[in-house]
């Protein structure tokens, strides 16, 4: 596949789908940029960055043993972060942190094809410096961090609880006499558990732990720890630390464990922001609020909503740019085999990922905005719109990593047996994602914290109070009877609407019913949560939808006509996908007909049939670069079989001809000597 020059040419099919894509492709990667700027700064930090020769491994990291695993992400996590120090300060020192830290994120993906050990340090340790530290003890941490002297971990998780934070066992007593506090953890199940990078990387971490003074528990508090010496890395005495073993995924971050044997740190290692212990133990409570200090997963939640857009793109990208190249079986008696892309229920499984990853996107970027204008209010004292946010960042983080999880493997079902090799990047794409389900609040946990602001808010458009934006629909549908039906986007985000505030409805009665047969409110609330976890999912749809459909309009109005139609066709596609995937929900709830019903669906195929000659455009557009991808079936040259037979190639049990177990075992087994 060279030509006489030794350049690698393009598989004929990418070149040929390349030459029909119908739009300029660069348009729409800098719609997905925030504008060509950002694209332009994006690929210079790119270039400079994704050249460096560590990035290639002799041996794929999958073929190492854990503990090489391991070293090899410490080595190239310090050169990353060295990287980032030295070089890509320049793109505006600690806004590299702000603006350009999704670029950082996508670069770091070059460098470990699974998880930096230091992710936590930067993605949680440094934030929680930052939300939940005074000004003082910013100063104090945040240079030391930032230069990589302290390396942090969040440490929150225990062996008995995630979910339940009241229920965290550990404890930090204070001791007026030495002005300091003893952290102790209690039983077996007290133990910290799962924070990365703890097992045997860092050596501070922010432990979580019910704050006791003066004889009382004022509940979970945050503490930055010192558990390693600087100078020797040993667990300092009092701490008892490890790593939990083999994942499903995450197997380069070492997550660890940690337990306290009434292990003392000084009074200001409490993160003070929004609460204090003053000298002689007096607690004072800086947080009117009441939830502040869960203030780090909030913001994660938000960054998770990024991730896995980004994530799924990469699975998109790498399914589709295969699906072109592949050819298998054949439509008529005696034609030549078609690309798999060909094949409508391909386009059915991969299209829906393409539309599902600008939409996830433009609503991550709608939630970040949202996410600023809350934090500018918390600064100037307002708390007023925590509620609906943590609401509305809940239900996004459950339902964004649950659609991405579901579509990744989507993708590697599309990619046939070639999609289950590890080169292909799928298997290690899906395990980090589906990991995303879980951390930083379960799936249905935050669904059901969503459903609860869902009920009040039900409960105040019954008492005629006003509401906030992203229930105010809820005052329109308030009145039983089916939406109107209207197969218009625009019809179909109203009519998603209807179904969340049907839903939400049906719980109310639900709930209402079981409390009058003399159950409980608590009773009768565990008893719906089935329901009330489908509201809550019916909710987000719809505001992903909303979103989605507004968004696109918005940042195409400037767009030249073929990228404002193929945009347009994305987002009626996921319209109809999931009117179509809930359409016992809008039966029961609006007053959509079996006519219509069959129309949806046509539309829905002629819609595929729209897209398709526009797929590998759309999935160039994401502009990921193989570095990045990290696939043998996804190059942007699709020299699939090439790269496969490469990486094989490369596996340790091909490097000699017979394997030392020959002797050892199977000689034996066939000569009946064993
Ligand atoms: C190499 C580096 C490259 C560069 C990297 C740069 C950047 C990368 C950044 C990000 C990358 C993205 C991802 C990677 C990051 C990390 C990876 C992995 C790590 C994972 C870490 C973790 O998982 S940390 C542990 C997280 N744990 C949880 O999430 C626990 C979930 N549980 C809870 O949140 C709560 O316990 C609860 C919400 C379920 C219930 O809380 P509880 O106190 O019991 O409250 P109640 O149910 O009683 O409710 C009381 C009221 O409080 C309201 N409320 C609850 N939470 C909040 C909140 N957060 N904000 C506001 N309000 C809240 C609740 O609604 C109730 O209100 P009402 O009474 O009015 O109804
Ligand atoms: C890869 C990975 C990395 C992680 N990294 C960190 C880290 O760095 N730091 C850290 O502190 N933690 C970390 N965690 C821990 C993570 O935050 C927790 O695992 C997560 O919050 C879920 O809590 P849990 O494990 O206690 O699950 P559980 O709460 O025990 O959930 C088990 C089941 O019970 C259900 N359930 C629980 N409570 C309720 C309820 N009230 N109503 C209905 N159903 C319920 C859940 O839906 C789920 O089906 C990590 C986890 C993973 C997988």
């Amino acid at each position: 596949m060279s030509d006489n020059k030794g350049v690698r040419r393009v598989n004929e099919d990418l070149a040929r789908e390349r030459a029909n894509c119908s739009f300029d492709v660069r348009e729409i990667t800098f719609l997905l940029d925030g504008g060509e700027n950002n694209t332009i700064t994006r690929k210079k930090i790119e270039d400079f960055t994704l050249t460096d020769e560590l990035l290639s491994d002799k041996v794929p990291d999958e073929c190492l043993s854990p503990k090489e695993k391991y070293e090899n992400a410490v080595r190239k996590s310090c050169l990353f972060g060295k990287l980032v120090k030295d070089k890509l300060l320049e793109f505006g020192g600690l806004e590299t942190f702000g603006p350009n830290s999704f670029v950082l994120r996508r670069i770091a993906d070059a460098f470990f094809k699974e998880i930096s050990p230091l992710l936590l340090h930067l993605g949680m340790f440094v934030p929680t410096i930052l939300g939940q530290c005074t000004a003082e003890q910013q100063s104090e941490w945040l240079p030391r961090a930032l230069s990589m002297q302290v390396i942090g971990t969040y440490a929150q998780t225990e062996l008995g609880h995630g979910t339940f934070i009241r229920g965290l066992e550990t404890t930090a007593t204070y001791d007026p006499e030495t002005e300091e506090f003893v952290l102790h953890s209690p039983t077996l199940s007290s133990f910290k558990w799962w924070a990365g990078g703890l097992g045997k990387t860092v050596n501070h971490c922010i432990v979580v732990a019910q704050l006791h003074t003066k004889g009382q528990c004022h509940g979970t508090h945050p503490f930055i720890v010192q558990i390693r010496d600087l100078e020797t890395h040993q667990p300092l005495p009092g701490i008892k630390v490890g790593e939990i073993g083999p994942k499903l995924g995450f197997n380069t971050a070492d997550n660890g464990f940690l337990g306290f044997d009434k292990y003392r740190i000084p009074r200001m290692n409490m993160m003070m922001k929004n609460a204090q212990i003053l000298k002689d133990g007096t607690y004072v409570k800086l947080d009117r609020h009441g939830k502040m200090t869960y203030g780090t997963m909030v913001f994660i939640r938000v960054m998770v909503v990024n991730e896995v857009a980004f994530n799924l793109a990469k699975a998109a990208t790498i399914a589709v740019r295969y699906s072109a190249v592949r050819r298998q079986s054949e439509k008529k008696p005696g034609e030549p085999e078609p690309q798999i892309l060909d094949y409508v229920t391909q386009q059915h499984k991969l299209f829906i990922c393409i539309a599902t990853a600008h939409a996830l996107q433009l609503t991550s970027d709608w939630l970040w905005r949202t996410f600023s204008g809350v934090v500018t209010d918390i600064k100037h004292g307002k708390t007023d719109s925590l509620p609906e946010f943590h609401a509305l960042s809940s239900c996004l983080k459950a339902i964004s990593t649950s659609d991405a999880a579901l579509l990744i493997e989507q993708c590697r079902h599309s990619c046939g047996g070639h999609g289950y090799m590890m080169s292909s990047n799928l298997p290690l794409i899906y395990s980090f994602v589906t990991a995303t389900r879980t951390y930083e609040g379960d799936y249905t946990v935050l669904l059901l914290q969503t459903a609860r602001f869902l009920i009040k808010a039900w409960e105040q458009a019954e008492a005629g109070k006003p509401l906030t934006p992203t229930v105010s629909y809820l005052t329109k549908y308030f009145k039983d009877g089916r939406v109107p039906w209207d197969s218009t986007s625009e019809g179909i985000v109203n009519a998603a609407y209807g179904v969340a505030a049907g839903k939400i409805s049906a719980c109310v009665k639900s709930i209402r019913n079981r409390v009058k047969t003399g159950l409980s409110y608590e009773d009768a609330w565990d008893l719906t949560t089935v329901q009330l976890v489908a509201a809550a999912e019916a909710h987000c749809r719809a505001v992903i939808c909303d979103v989605y459909r507004s968004e696109a309009v918005r940042l195409t109005e400037k767009s030249s006509p073929n990228v404002r139609a193929v945009m347009r066709q994305l987002t009626t596609l996921y319209l109809h996908y999931w009117a179509l995937e809930r359409i016992g929900d809008l039966l029961r709830y609006s007053a959509v007909s079996e006519e219509d019903v069959v129309a949806l669906q046509q539309k829905y195929e002629e819609l595929l049939a729209l897209i398709r000659p526009d797929a590998v455009g759309l999935v160039d557009a994401f502009d990921i670069r193989d570095e990045i991808l990290n696939s043998t079936l996804g190059a942007y040259d699709g020299r699939v079989y090439e790269r496969l037979m490469e990486e094989a190639l490369k596996s340790p049990l091909n490097a000699e001809p017979v394997n030392r177990s020959f002797h050892m075992y199977l000689k034996p087994l066939m000569q009946g000597k064993l």
